[in-house]
């Protein structure tokens, strides 16, 4: 077998061509996420749904299952990557949004907020390892998580202006809460995409690797730093500080969907989106 295993180890992250008898996979049967855990309990959760791990609503149900295991489980860390070394993941999968029934568009976006709730709000410490491009969504993924490590010369950000619909308010909040009013306000009304040191600097990542296996180097060394930390004091900080989002979100879940699936059900906004993936489409035909 020929799939590659990360494994964490105290003394770092080992990239080993192998199925690794130390490294256990975790319950459940998914079919667009790989799932394992090492002997610190610390969950290394992949997204192999090819080619761009765009989120349908099947992706977003299992890593919504995977963190109610981690949960039950007592989960000591979790580090949230990719299958690919190009992108990390294409947020929500358009064509669940484009010329889709509003009930479909509906139970994406929802799913997706649960997803918010349980990775924003998880108790255990959780780090994204993005080793390729994360526009949209993918970049939701990613602040949901509390600490990003990205690979070098790829990029991130919200763009849902460039597709002709804005970014509901929890996740303008998010954005806020990590790069500032100012520079979330500037990147919003743009659509802008930052490359990997761009996002650096404006600290919407923590930390650039140079490739994936540095990347799983430094989410190790994250997960680290709390060794010595009771985690029953680090969670209650946590959720301290993000309870008011998480509160917001739980509450008004069935307002946000709403909201949502009225603005994308918008003849315009149905409009951009055609345009925009026409645009996706020539770029990959100038391309060849
Ligand atoms: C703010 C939160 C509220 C709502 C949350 C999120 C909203 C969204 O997430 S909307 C989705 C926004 N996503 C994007 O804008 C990304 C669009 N994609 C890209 O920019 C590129 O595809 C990407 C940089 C990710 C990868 O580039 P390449 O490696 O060059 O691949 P291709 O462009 O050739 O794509 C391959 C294949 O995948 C299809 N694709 C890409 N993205 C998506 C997507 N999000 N959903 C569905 N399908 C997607 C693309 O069309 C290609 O398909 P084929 O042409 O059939 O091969």
């Amino acid at each position: 077998m020929s799939s590659y295993v990360y494994k964490t180890t105290r003394r770092g992250v080992l990239l080993a061509k192998t199925v690794s008898y130390q490294v256990r996979l975790c319950s459940g049967n998914f079919r667009h996420l790989e799932v394992l855990k090492d002997e610190n309990n610390v969950a290394i959760v992949t997204m192999k749904r090819a080619p761009v791990n765009s989120l349908n609503t099947e992706l977003l149900t299992e890593i919504s299952s995977v963190l109610t295991d981690l949960e039950e489980t007592k989960c000591s860390g979790m580090i949230l990557t990719s299958f690919s070394d190009k992108v990390f993941c294409s947020g929500l999968d358009i064509y669940e949004i484009f010329k889709s029934k509003p009930s479909a568009i509906g139970t994406s976006f929802s799913t997706l907020l649960e997803v918010f709730i349980k990775l924003y709000g998880s108790t255990f410490p959780t780090v994204a390892a993005i080793t390729g491009h994360a526009p949209a969504g993918g970049c939701v993924l990613g602040l949901f998580c509390e600490y990003r490590i990205m690979v070098q010369n790829f990029k991130i950000g919200l763009n849902e202006d460039q597709l002709g619909f804005n970014a509901p308010s929890p996740i303008v909040k998010l954005m806020i809460n990590t790069i500032g009013h100012r520079n979330a306000e500037l990147a919003l009304t743009s659509g802008r995409l930052f490359t990997t040191s761009q996002a650096l600097q404006v600290g919407l990542v923590d930390e650039i690797a140079k490739d994936r296996t540095e990347a799983f180097e430094k989410a190790d060394g994250f997960l680290r730093r709390f060794e010595m930390i009771p985690p029953l004091a680090r969670n209650f900080t946590k959720q301290s500080m993000r309870r008011a989002l998480l509160q917001d979100v739980t509450i008004n879940r069935e307002k946000y969907t709403e909201g949502f699936v009225s603005m994308i059900s918008l003849h315009e906004v149905q409009q951009s989106i055609a345009a925009y993936l026409d645009n996706l489409k020539n770029k990959k035909r100038n391309a060849h």
